[in-house]
Protein backbone atom coordinates (compact mmCIF):
# COMPACT_ATOMS: atom_id res chain seq x y z
CA UNK A 1 0.00 0.00 0.00
CA UNK A 2 2.95 2.49 0.86
CA UNK A 3 4.62 1.46 -2.13
CA UNK A 4 2.06 2.34 -4.06
CA UNK A 5 1.61 5.70 -2.49
CA UNK A 6 5.69 6.35 -3.13
CA UNK A 7 4.84 5.20 -6.78
CA UNK A 8 1.60 7.66 -7.07
CA UNK A 9 4.01 10.41 -5.50
CA UNK A 10 7.30 9.70 -7.59
CA UNK A 11 6.34 9.48 -11.10
CA UNK A 12 4.95 12.51 -11.77
CA UNK A 13 7.11 14.23 -9.91
CA UNK A 14 9.91 12.47 -12.14
CA UNK A 15 8.18 13.19 -15.01
CA UNK A 16 7.42 17.49 -14.26
CA UNK A 17 11.46 17.76 -13.22
CA UNK A 18 12.69 15.50 -17.06
CA UNK A 19 9.97 17.72 -18.40
CA UNK A 20 11.27 20.96 -17.18
CA UNK A 21 14.45 19.95 -18.15
CA UNK A 22 13.53 18.76 -21.55
CA UNK A 23 11.79 22.49 -21.89
CA UNK A 24 14.66 24.22 -20.88
CA UNK A 25 16.99 22.47 -23.51
CA UNK A 26 14.91 23.29 -26.02
CA UNK A 27 14.64 26.84 -25.17
CA UNK A 28 18.44 26.61 -25.34
CA UNK A 29 18.48 25.49 -28.57
CA UNK A 30 16.01 28.23 -30.22
CA UNK A 31 18.13 30.97 -28.56
CA UNK A 32 21.15 29.62 -30.09
CA UNK A 33 19.08 29.51 -33.57
CA UNK A 34 18.51 33.20 -32.57
CA UNK A 35 21.66 34.09 -32.05
CA UNK A 36 22.49 32.49 -35.87
CA UNK A 37 19.71 34.51 -37.66
CA UNK A 38 20.62 37.79 -35.67
CA UNK A 39 24.29 37.35 -37.20
CA UNK A 40 23.52 36.36 -40.69
CA UNK A 41 20.43 38.61 -41.36
CA UNK A 42 22.27 41.15 -39.28
CA UNK A 43 25.05 40.63 -41.73
CA UNK A 44 23.14 40.79 -44.87
CA UNK A 45 20.59 43.47 -43.91
CA UNK A 46 22.55 46.51 -42.03
CA UNK A 47 24.86 48.92 -43.60
CA UNK A 48 24.15 48.45 -47.24
CA UNK A 49 24.95 50.68 -49.57
CA UNK A 50 22.20 53.50 -49.91
CA UNK A 51 20.73 53.45 -53.84
CA UNK A 52 18.72 56.43 -54.89
CA UNK A 53 15.01 55.92 -55.67
CA UNK A 54 15.06 55.84 -59.30
CA UNK A 55 14.58 58.86 -61.09
CA UNK A 56 11.03 58.31 -62.72
CA UNK A 57 9.30 58.98 -59.43
CA UNK A 58 9.84 62.12 -57.52
CA UNK A 59 11.46 61.48 -54.00
CA UNK A 60 8.27 61.76 -51.70
CA UNK A 61 8.23 64.20 -48.79
CA UNK A 62 8.61 63.82 -45.17
CA UNK A 63 6.95 65.66 -42.53
CA UNK A 64 10.26 65.14 -39.48
CA UNK A 65 8.57 65.76 -36.33
CA UNK A 66 11.54 66.29 -33.02
CA UNK A 67 10.26 66.21 -29.64
CA UNK A 68 12.35 68.27 -27.29
CA UNK A 69 12.33 68.59 -23.65
CA UNK A 70 15.33 70.06 -21.82
CA UNK A 71 19.13 70.44 -23.58
CA UNK A 72 22.27 68.54 -23.21
CA UNK A 73 25.57 69.00 -24.73
CA UNK A 74 25.25 67.24 -27.59
CA UNK A 75 21.81 69.11 -28.23
CA UNK A 76 22.90 71.24 -30.95
CA UNK A 77 25.19 69.35 -33.45
CA UNK A 78 22.44 66.59 -32.69
CA UNK A 79 19.96 68.93 -34.35
CA UNK A 80 22.22 70.05 -36.73
CA UNK A 81 22.29 67.04 -38.82
CA UNK A 82 19.14 67.34 -39.41
CA UNK A 83 19.53 70.41 -41.30
CA UNK A 84 22.58 68.53 -43.49
CA UNK A 85 20.83 65.94 -45.08
CA UNK A 86 21.13 65.52 -48.48
CA UNK A 87 17.51 64.39 -48.73
CA UNK A 88 15.66 66.76 -51.06
CA UNK A 89 12.30 67.54 -49.68
CA UNK A 90 11.61 67.42 -46.09
CA UNK A 91 10.60 69.66 -43.09
CA UNK A 92 11.48 69.21 -39.71
CA UNK A 93 8.79 70.49 -36.97
CA UNK A 94 10.22 70.61 -33.26
CA UNK A 95 8.24 70.48 -30.62
CA UNK A 96 8.79 71.87 -27.33
CA UNK A 97 6.49 71.77 -24.58
CA UNK A 98 7.55 74.20 -22.39
CA UNK A 99 7.76 77.96 -23.80
CA UNK A 100 10.50 78.48 -21.41
CA UNK A 101 12.67 75.40 -22.22
CA UNK A 102 16.25 76.01 -23.08
CA UNK A 103 15.92 73.83 -26.16
CA UNK A 104 13.61 76.62 -28.13
CA UNK A 105 16.47 79.20 -28.21
CA UNK A 106 18.79 75.91 -29.39
CA UNK A 107 16.27 75.37 -32.11
CA UNK A 108 15.77 79.17 -33.01
CA UNK A 109 19.53 79.58 -33.74
CA UNK A 110 19.74 76.34 -35.89
CA UNK A 111 16.78 77.45 -37.71
CA UNK A 112 18.35 80.88 -38.54
CA UNK A 113 21.53 79.06 -39.38
CA UNK A 114 20.21 77.32 -41.78
CA UNK A 115 17.13 79.33 -43.47
CA UNK A 116 16.80 77.59 -46.91
CA UNK A 117 15.71 74.10 -45.05
CA UNK A 118 12.15 74.61 -43.85
CA UNK A 119 11.51 74.23 -40.30
CA UNK A 120 8.86 75.42 -37.45
CA UNK A 121 8.80 75.16 -33.77
CA UNK A 122 5.67 74.32 -31.96
CA UNK A 123 5.13 75.43 -28.52
CA UNK A 124 3.12 74.47 -25.77
CA UNK A 125 1.88 71.22 -27.21
CA UNK A 126 -1.80 69.25 -26.70
CA UNK A 127 -2.71 67.34 -24.23
CA UNK A 128 -4.69 64.20 -26.36
CA UNK A 129 -4.03 61.66 -23.95
CA UNK A 130 -1.24 60.52 -21.08
CA UNK A 131 1.82 59.95 -23.14
CA UNK A 132 4.07 63.11 -22.86
CA UNK A 133 5.87 62.71 -26.31
CA UNK A 134 2.60 62.11 -28.33
CA UNK A 135 1.32 65.34 -26.15
CA UNK A 136 4.05 67.52 -27.50
CA UNK A 137 4.13 66.26 -31.39
CA UNK A 138 0.38 65.91 -32.09
CA UNK A 139 -0.16 69.91 -33.05
CA UNK A 140 3.03 69.51 -35.45
CA UNK A 141 1.91 66.07 -36.27
CA UNK A 142 -1.78 67.72 -37.23
CA UNK A 143 0.02 70.25 -39.21
CA UNK A 144 2.51 68.60 -41.41
CA UNK A 145 3.37 68.79 -44.98
CA UNK A 146 3.77 65.33 -46.43
CA UNK A 147 2.22 62.06 -46.42
CA UNK A 148 5.34 60.58 -44.49
CA UNK A 149 6.17 61.04 -41.29
CA UNK A 150 9.45 61.03 -39.19
CA UNK A 151 9.56 61.00 -35.83
CA UNK A 152 12.42 61.10 -34.33
CA UNK A 153 14.04 61.65 -30.69
CA UNK A 154 15.82 64.64 -29.37
CA UNK A 155 19.02 62.42 -28.92
CA UNK A 156 19.11 61.28 -32.43
CA UNK A 157 21.56 61.54 -34.56
CA UNK A 158 21.58 61.11 -38.95
CA UNK A 159 23.93 60.96 -41.46
CA UNK A 160 23.61 62.48 -44.81
CA UNK A 161 21.81 59.89 -46.37
CA UNK A 162 19.91 58.19 -43.67
CA UNK A 163 16.58 59.59 -44.17
CA UNK A 164 17.02 57.99 -47.87
CA UNK A 165 18.13 55.23 -46.02
CA UNK A 166 14.97 54.85 -44.28
CA UNK A 167 12.37 56.13 -47.32
CA UNK A 168 14.44 53.38 -49.90
CA UNK A 169 13.00 50.39 -47.42
CA UNK A 170 9.12 51.58 -47.37
CA UNK A 171 8.12 49.45 -50.14
CA UNK A 172 4.84 49.41 -51.52
CA UNK A 173 3.70 46.68 -48.55
CA UNK A 174 5.77 48.43 -45.82
CA UNK A 175 4.20 50.63 -43.27
CA UNK A 176 6.93 51.53 -41.01
CA UNK A 177 10.52 51.78 -41.59
CA UNK A 178 12.20 52.01 -37.99
CA UNK A 179 15.57 52.41 -37.28
CA UNK A 180 17.24 49.41 -34.39
CA UNK A 181 18.61 51.35 -31.40
CA UNK A 182 22.14 51.73 -31.13
CA UNK A 183 24.62 54.05 -30.10
CA UNK A 184 27.27 57.01 -31.76
CA UNK A 185 30.66 56.48 -30.40
CA UNK A 186 31.17 58.10 -27.32
CA UNK A 187 33.22 58.03 -23.85
CA UNK A 188 33.39 56.43 -21.20
CA UNK A 189 32.30 53.14 -19.02
CA UNK A 190 28.39 54.10 -19.49
CA UNK A 191 29.17 54.86 -23.40
CA UNK A 192 30.31 51.50 -23.34
CA UNK A 193 27.78 49.77 -21.62
CA UNK A 194 25.24 51.17 -23.79
CA UNK A 195 27.02 50.08 -27.02
CA UNK A 196 27.18 46.69 -25.85
CA UNK A 197 23.73 46.36 -24.72
CA UNK A 198 22.07 47.94 -27.92
CA UNK A 199 24.95 45.95 -30.18
CA UNK A 200 24.40 42.38 -28.38
CA UNK A 201 21.38 41.77 -26.37
CA UNK A 202 18.87 43.91 -27.81
CA UNK A 203 19.96 43.99 -31.38
CA UNK A 204 19.62 39.93 -31.24
CA UNK A 205 16.28 40.25 -30.25
CA UNK A 206 15.92 42.98 -32.75
CA UNK A 207 17.30 41.41 -35.55
CA UNK A 208 15.20 37.91 -34.54
CA UNK A 209 12.03 39.67 -34.14
CA UNK A 210 12.12 41.69 -37.53
CA UNK A 211 13.68 38.56 -39.46
CA UNK A 212 10.54 36.34 -38.13
CA UNK A 213 7.99 39.59 -38.41
CA UNK A 214 6.90 40.00 -34.87
CA UNK A 215 6.54 43.39 -33.33
CA UNK A 216 9.37 45.09 -32.07
CA UNK A 217 8.97 48.72 -32.94
CA UNK A 218 10.87 50.99 -30.70
CA UNK A 219 9.90 54.62 -32.10
CA UNK A 220 13.06 56.78 -31.11
CA UNK A 221 13.45 56.88 -35.35
CA UNK A 222 10.95 55.80 -37.25
CA UNK A 223 9.39 56.42 -40.72
CA UNK A 224 5.78 55.89 -41.11
CA UNK A 225 2.81 56.10 -43.33
CA UNK A 226 0.60 59.23 -42.35
CA UNK A 227 -2.66 58.30 -44.35
CA UNK A 228 -2.55 54.55 -42.54
CA UNK A 229 -2.43 56.44 -39.33
CA UNK A 230 -5.32 58.61 -39.87
CA UNK A 231 -7.47 55.70 -40.71
CA UNK A 232 -6.76 55.00 -37.53
CA UNK A 233 -7.78 58.56 -35.97
CA UNK A 234 -4.68 59.89 -35.93
CA UNK A 235 -1.36 59.98 -33.65
CA UNK A 236 -3.76 61.50 -30.99
CA UNK A 237 -5.32 57.70 -30.68
CA UNK A 238 -1.92 56.23 -29.40
CA UNK A 239 -1.66 58.67 -26.69
CA UNK A 240 -3.50 56.58 -24.30
CA UNK A 241 -0.01 53.97 -24.14
CA UNK A 242 3.13 55.08 -22.70
CA UNK A 243 4.55 52.45 -25.53
CA UNK A 244 3.14 54.31 -28.25
CA UNK A 245 5.20 52.89 -30.94
CA UNK A 246 4.60 49.24 -30.25
CA UNK A 247 0.88 50.04 -30.67
CA UNK A 248 1.20 52.17 -33.54
CA UNK A 249 2.78 48.92 -35.26
CA UNK A 250 0.42 46.53 -34.12
CA UNK A 251 -1.62 48.81 -35.59
CA UNK A 252 -0.34 48.70 -39.09
CA UNK A 253 0.21 45.54 -38.81
CA UNK A 254 -3.29 44.94 -37.93
CA UNK A 255 -4.33 46.41 -41.47
CA UNK A 256 -1.90 44.36 -43.35
CA UNK A 257 1.21 46.18 -43.74
CA UNK A 258 4.72 45.41 -43.11
CA UNK A 259 6.59 47.15 -40.56
CA UNK A 260 11.06 46.39 -41.38
CA UNK A 261 13.94 47.97 -40.23
CA UNK A 262 16.23 50.61 -41.92
CA UNK A 263 20.27 49.47 -43.06
CA UNK A 264 21.49 51.94 -40.79
CA UNK A 265 20.68 51.61 -37.07
CA UNK A 266 19.49 54.54 -34.96
CA UNK A 267 22.41 56.76 -33.18
CA UNK A 268 21.45 57.15 -30.78
CA UNK A 269 23.89 60.35 -28.95
CA UNK A 270 22.23 61.77 -25.57
CA UNK A 271 24.57 64.44 -24.04
CA UNK A 272 23.24 62.77 -20.78
CA UNK A 273 25.26 59.66 -20.97
CA UNK A 274 25.64 57.76 -16.84
CA UNK A 275 24.74 54.49 -15.93
CA UNK A 276 22.10 55.36 -13.47
CA UNK A 277 19.96 56.39 -16.44
CA UNK A 278 20.77 53.98 -18.62
CA UNK A 279 19.53 51.15 -16.36
CA UNK A 280 16.79 53.36 -15.40
CA UNK A 281 15.69 53.57 -19.14
CA UNK A 282 15.94 49.53 -19.82
CA UNK A 283 13.88 49.08 -16.66
CA UNK A 284 11.44 51.42 -17.86
CA UNK A 285 11.31 49.78 -20.89
CA UNK A 286 10.90 46.34 -19.67
CA UNK A 287 8.29 47.75 -17.45
CA UNK A 288 6.65 48.60 -21.16
CA UNK A 289 6.64 45.47 -22.49
CA UNK A 290 5.59 43.58 -19.26
CA UNK A 291 2.63 45.11 -19.14
CA UNK A 292 1.78 45.21 -23.00
CA UNK A 293 2.95 41.51 -23.04
CA UNK A 294 3.09 39.47 -20.00
CA UNK A 295 4.74 36.58 -21.22
CA UNK A 296 7.79 38.01 -21.37
CA UNK A 297 7.69 38.02 -17.54
CA UNK A 298 9.04 34.12 -17.95
CA UNK A 299 10.54 34.07 -21.51
CA UNK A 300 12.45 37.32 -21.29
CA UNK A 301 14.24 36.38 -18.15
CA UNK A 302 15.71 33.31 -19.72
CA UNK A 303 16.95 34.68 -22.91
CA UNK A 304 19.94 36.22 -20.60
CA UNK A 305 22.66 34.57 -20.99
CA UNK A 306 23.50 33.56 -17.53
CA UNK A 307 20.23 32.73 -16.83
CA UNK A 308 19.72 30.34 -19.91
CA UNK A 309 23.34 28.91 -19.49
CA UNK A 310 22.51 27.31 -15.94
CA UNK A 311 19.13 25.80 -16.89
CA UNK A 312 20.63 24.12 -19.90
CA UNK A 313 23.71 23.40 -17.87
CA UNK A 314 21.35 21.68 -14.89
CA UNK A 315 19.17 19.97 -17.99
CA UNK A 316 22.07 18.76 -19.95
CA UNK A 317 23.63 16.97 -16.90
CA UNK A 318 20.19 15.61 -15.86
CA UNK A 319 19.30 14.02 -19.53
CA UNK A 320 22.61 13.41 -20.77
CA UNK A 321 24.51 13.49 -17.63
CA UNK A 322 26.91 16.62 -19.35
CA UNK A 323 29.55 17.66 -16.70
CA UNK A 324 27.35 20.99 -15.83
CA UNK A 325 30.17 23.25 -14.89
CA UNK A 326 31.95 22.46 -18.20
CA UNK A 327 28.82 23.37 -19.95
CA UNK A 328 28.07 26.36 -18.66
CA UNK A 329 31.67 27.85 -19.07
CA UNK A 330 31.89 26.94 -22.66
CA UNK A 331 27.97 28.41 -23.03
CA UNK A 332 29.37 31.38 -21.51
CA UNK A 333 32.35 31.51 -23.50
CA UNK A 334 30.25 30.63 -27.28
CA UNK A 335 27.65 33.22 -25.97
CA UNK A 336 30.48 36.05 -25.60
CA UNK A 337 32.22 35.23 -29.12
CA UNK A 338 28.56 35.89 -30.54
CA UNK A 339 28.13 38.80 -29.09
CA UNK A 340 31.48 40.20 -29.98
CA UNK A 341 30.66 39.16 -33.65
CA UNK A 342 27.43 40.67 -33.13
CA UNK A 343 28.31 44.22 -32.03
CA UNK A 344 31.11 44.03 -34.68
CA UNK A 345 28.68 43.54 -37.52
CA UNK A 346 25.76 46.49 -36.16
CA UNK A 347 29.08 48.93 -35.72
CA UNK A 348 30.19 48.25 -38.92
CA UNK A 349 33.75 49.58 -38.30
CA UNK A 350 36.38 49.67 -35.43
CA UNK A 351 34.99 49.98 -32.15
CA UNK A 352 35.79 52.61 -30.08
CA UNK A 353 37.31 50.46 -27.31
CA UNK A 354 39.50 48.17 -26.46
CA UNK A 355 38.65 43.88 -25.68
CA UNK A 356 39.21 44.12 -22.34
CA UNK A 357 36.84 47.06 -22.23
CA UNK A 358 34.28 45.26 -24.26
CA UNK A 359 34.88 42.13 -21.70
CA UNK A 360 34.34 44.00 -18.38
CA UNK A 361 31.12 45.88 -20.32
CA UNK A 362 29.36 42.78 -21.58
CA UNK A 363 30.15 40.86 -17.86
CA UNK A 364 28.56 44.28 -16.51
CA UNK A 365 25.79 43.99 -18.92
CA UNK A 366 25.24 40.03 -18.22
CA UNK A 367 24.91 39.94 -14.93
CA UNK A 368 22.86 43.08 -14.44
CA UNK A 369 20.32 42.55 -16.82
CA UNK A 370 18.37 39.69 -14.70
CA UNK A 371 18.46 42.06 -12.08
CA UNK A 372 16.99 45.10 -13.66
CA UNK A 373 14.49 43.20 -14.69
CA UNK A 374 13.24 41.71 -11.51
CA UNK A 375 13.88 44.99 -10.02
CA UNK A 376 10.96 46.09 -12.74
CA UNK A 377 8.87 43.44 -11.90
CA UNK A 378 9.05 44.52 -8.15
CA UNK A 379 8.53 48.42 -8.82
CA UNK A 380 6.13 48.79 -11.98
CA UNK A 381 5.04 52.17 -11.51
CA UNK A 382 6.98 54.59 -14.32
CA UNK A 383 8.98 57.18 -13.86
CA UNK A 384 9.49 59.52 -17.06
CA UNK A 385 11.27 62.72 -17.34
CA UNK A 386 9.44 64.32 -14.96
CA UNK A 387 6.25 62.42 -14.76
CA UNK A 388 5.34 59.18 -12.67
CA UNK A 389 2.66 56.52 -14.70
CA UNK A 390 1.50 53.58 -13.83
CA UNK A 391 0.18 50.84 -16.84
CA UNK A 392 -2.69 48.44 -16.55
CA UNK A 393 -2.35 45.10 -18.31
CA UNK A 394 -2.79 45.29 -21.78
CA UNK A 395 -0.46 48.55 -21.49
CA UNK A 396 -2.95 51.35 -21.26
CA UNK A 397 -1.13 54.66 -19.37
CA UNK A 398 -2.42 56.66 -15.86
CA UNK A 399 -0.87 59.60 -14.97
CA UNK A 400 -0.14 58.95 -11.14
CA UNK A 401 -1.75 62.70 -10.84
CA UNK A 402 -3.95 62.56 -13.87
CA UNK A 403 -4.63 65.28 -16.09
CA UNK A 404 -6.67 63.56 -18.51
CA UNK A 405 -8.91 60.46 -18.68
CA UNK A 406 -7.68 58.29 -21.75
C1 LIG B 1 13.44 31.45 -28.31
C2 LIG B 1 12.98 32.82 -28.41
C3 LIG B 1 12.73 33.46 -27.09
C4 LIG B 1 12.21 34.82 -27.18
C5 LIG B 1 12.18 35.47 -25.86
C6 LIG B 1 11.72 36.87 -25.95
C7 LIG B 1 12.07 37.63 -24.74
C8 LIG B 1 12.19 39.11 -25.02
C9 LIG B 1 13.56 39.53 -24.79
C10 LIG B 1 14.03 40.74 -25.04
C11 LIG B 1 13.22 41.81 -25.57
C12 LIG B 1 13.95 42.70 -26.51
C13 LIG B 1 12.91 43.36 -27.34
C14 LIG B 1 13.37 44.25 -28.40
C15 LIG B 1 13.48 45.70 -28.08
C16 LIG B 1 12.39 46.32 -27.33
C17 LIG B 1 12.79 47.66 -26.79
C18 LIG B 1 11.63 48.23 -26.04
O1 LIG B 1 11.29 47.73 -25.01
N1 LIG B 1 11.02 49.27 -26.59
C19 LIG B 1 9.83 49.86 -26.00
C20 LIG B 1 10.04 51.35 -25.78
O2 LIG B 1 10.31 52.02 -26.93
C21 LIG B 1 8.68 49.59 -26.93
O3 LIG B 1 7.54 50.18 -26.44
C22 LIG B 1 8.48 48.12 -27.11
C23 LIG B 1 8.49 47.58 -28.28
C24 LIG B 1 8.28 46.13 -28.58
C25 LIG B 1 8.46 45.16 -27.46
C26 LIG B 1 8.34 43.75 -27.96
C27 LIG B 1 8.84 42.75 -26.96
C28 LIG B 1 8.85 41.37 -27.47
C29 LIG B 1 9.99 41.11 -28.35
C30 LIG B 1 10.11 39.69 -28.60
C31 LIG B 1 11.31 39.41 -29.40
C32 LIG B 1 11.23 38.01 -29.82
C33 LIG B 1 12.31 37.67 -30.72
C34 LIG B 1 11.96 36.39 -31.31
C35 LIG B 1 13.05 35.80 -31.99
C36 LIG B 1 12.78 34.38 -32.19
O1 LIG C 1 7.79 64.30 -21.10
C1 LIG C 1 8.38 64.05 -22.14
C2 LIG C 1 9.30 62.97 -22.24
C3 LIG C 1 9.94 62.76 -23.42
N1 LIG C 1 9.72 63.56 -24.49
C4 LIG C 1 10.44 63.32 -25.75
O2 LIG C 1 10.31 61.97 -26.11
C5 LIG C 1 11.51 61.51 -26.69
C6 LIG C 1 12.01 60.23 -26.00
O3 LIG C 1 12.27 60.53 -24.67
P1 LIG C 1 13.45 59.82 -23.84
O4 LIG C 1 14.68 59.95 -24.59
O5 LIG C 1 13.37 60.34 -22.46
O6 LIG C 1 12.93 58.34 -23.71
P2 LIG C 1 13.25 56.98 -24.49
O7 LIG C 1 14.42 57.04 -25.35
O8 LIG C 1 13.22 55.93 -23.48
O9 LIG C 1 11.95 56.88 -25.41
C7 LIG C 1 11.53 55.66 -26.00
O10 LIG C 1 10.75 54.91 -25.10
C8 LIG C 1 9.40 55.17 -24.92
C9 LIG C 1 8.68 55.29 -26.23
O11 LIG C 1 7.40 55.80 -25.99
C10 LIG C 1 9.39 56.21 -27.15
O12 LIG C 1 8.79 56.23 -28.42
C11 LIG C 1 10.80 55.87 -27.32
O13 LIG C 1 11.39 56.83 -28.11
C12 LIG C 1 12.51 62.65 -26.61
O14 LIG C 1 12.62 63.27 -27.85
C13 LIG C 1 11.92 63.58 -25.59
O15 LIG C 1 12.26 64.93 -25.83
C14 LIG C 1 8.82 64.60 -24.43
O16 LIG C 1 8.61 65.31 -25.41
N2 LIG C 1 8.18 64.82 -23.25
Amino acid sequence: MLDLLTLRLKYPMIYTVYGFAIFFFVFWCGIWIVHLIALFYGKYRLHRKVKPLSTDEPYPGVSILKPLMGTDPHLVSNLETFFTMTYPMYEILFCVEDEKDPAVDVVNALIAKYPKTPSRVFLGGSTVGVNPKINNINKAYEASSYDLILISDSGIRMKEDTLLDMVTHLTETTGIVHQMPFTSDRNGFAAILEKVYFGTAQSRMYLGADFLGVNCHTGMSTLMRKPVLEERGGLKMFGCYLAEDFFIAKAFLDKGWKTAISSQPALQNSGICDVNSFQARLTRWAKLRVAMLPIVIFFEPLSECMVIGACAAWAASLLFRWEPLVFYLIHVLVWFLCDWMLLSIVQNGSLPFKRFDFIIGWLFRECSGPYLFLLALCHPEIKWRNRVFKLTWGGIAQEVKPRIKC
